[in-house]
């Protein structure tokens, strides 16, 4: 299919109560069925389970993803579309990681991802594990590439899963005050360097340190906004057309027109 609905759920997270969490979940699949349009995909924030609950993670995050993938399989099937599971608190034998899951309309895992770059701001690389892979995915017949928040300031993670095909970019994230300028203008500029649409959600409301500035984006590939939220809970919607991406790309042919014998990214 060329043209997919994309929904964003823009939802409050309760600090460290994942069972709140997960019924705030179904409330938003609820919202949905109630709309015109039927979405293809579905998105979430970032560590919709535990919040910023860092210092208990131990205690609630969500054992190898097994509440996450009951739930989101049961949705992704009872609503036929794809589901990008924001990201979880997610416990293993290794550590605990900050991972998103995605979840194909029969419920099964399709993706996994596990946020690369921990965000010190916010304590991350004290109680979590950095994840070890930057690949995309295919959601349908679209590559697409799957971020988590403080991932949008490295460009060359993207660019390299850009470089690999990924037509559309997904981010999770709980993204505080007061870099809503960064936050909306590193998302306009991946989406214009990589031709390639971004479907980002921020989280709404606050927590015992940070107030979240939502503003969830859906950026077309010449970075036109196509739907933006405000601050407070919202889903909005929007449509991604692959043949724009590959429009774009042809016109102004940037991947081509690199000149990779003058850089050198590993310094
Ligand atoms: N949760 C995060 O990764 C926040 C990143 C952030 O706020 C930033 O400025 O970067």
């Amino acid at each position: 299919m060329s043209t997919l609905n994309i929904a964003i759920c823009q939802i409050d997270i309760a600090f460290g109560q994942p069972e709140q969490n997960e019924a705030k979940i179904r409330g938003s699949f609820a919202k949905l069925a109630e709309q015109e349009t039927k979405p293809d995909i579905v998105l979430f924030p970032e560590l919709w389970n535990t919040g910023y609950d860092l210092t208990r993670l131990d205690e609630i995050a969500d054992e190898e993803g097994q509440s996450t993938k009951a739930l989101m399989g049961e949705l992704a099937c009872k609503y036929n579309l794809h589901i990008i599971a924001g990201s979880i608190a997610e416990k293993t034998a290794a550590g605990i990681y900050n991972t998103t899951f995605v979840f194909a309309p029969d419920g099964q895992v399709i993706h996994e991802y596990r946020k690369a770059h921990l965000f010190r701001l916010m304590d991350e690389e004290k109680f979590l594990a950095p994840g070890q892979s930057l690949a995309g995915c295919m959601i349908g017949e679209m590559p697409a590439l799957v971020q988590i928040c403080y991932d949008i300031r490295f460009p060359e993670s993207i660019r390299s899963g850009a470089l690999a095909g990924a037509e559309v970019l997904f981010v999770s994230a709980e993204w505080p005050h007061p870099r809503l300028t960064h936050w909306r203008q590193l998302l306009i500029a991946r989406a214009i360097e990589n031709q390639m649409y971004v479907v980002a959600c921020n989280r709404a409301g606050s927590d015992p340190k940070n107030t979240f500035c939502g503003h969830s984006l859906i950026i077309d590939p010449w970075g036109e906004i196509v739907a933006e939220a405000g601050e407070a809970e919202e889903i909005i919607t929007g449509t991604i057309d692959r043949a724009l991406v590959a429009d774009v790309r042809s016109r102004i042919p940037i991947f081509a027109d690199r000149r990779t014998d003058l850089y050198d990214l590993n310094r």
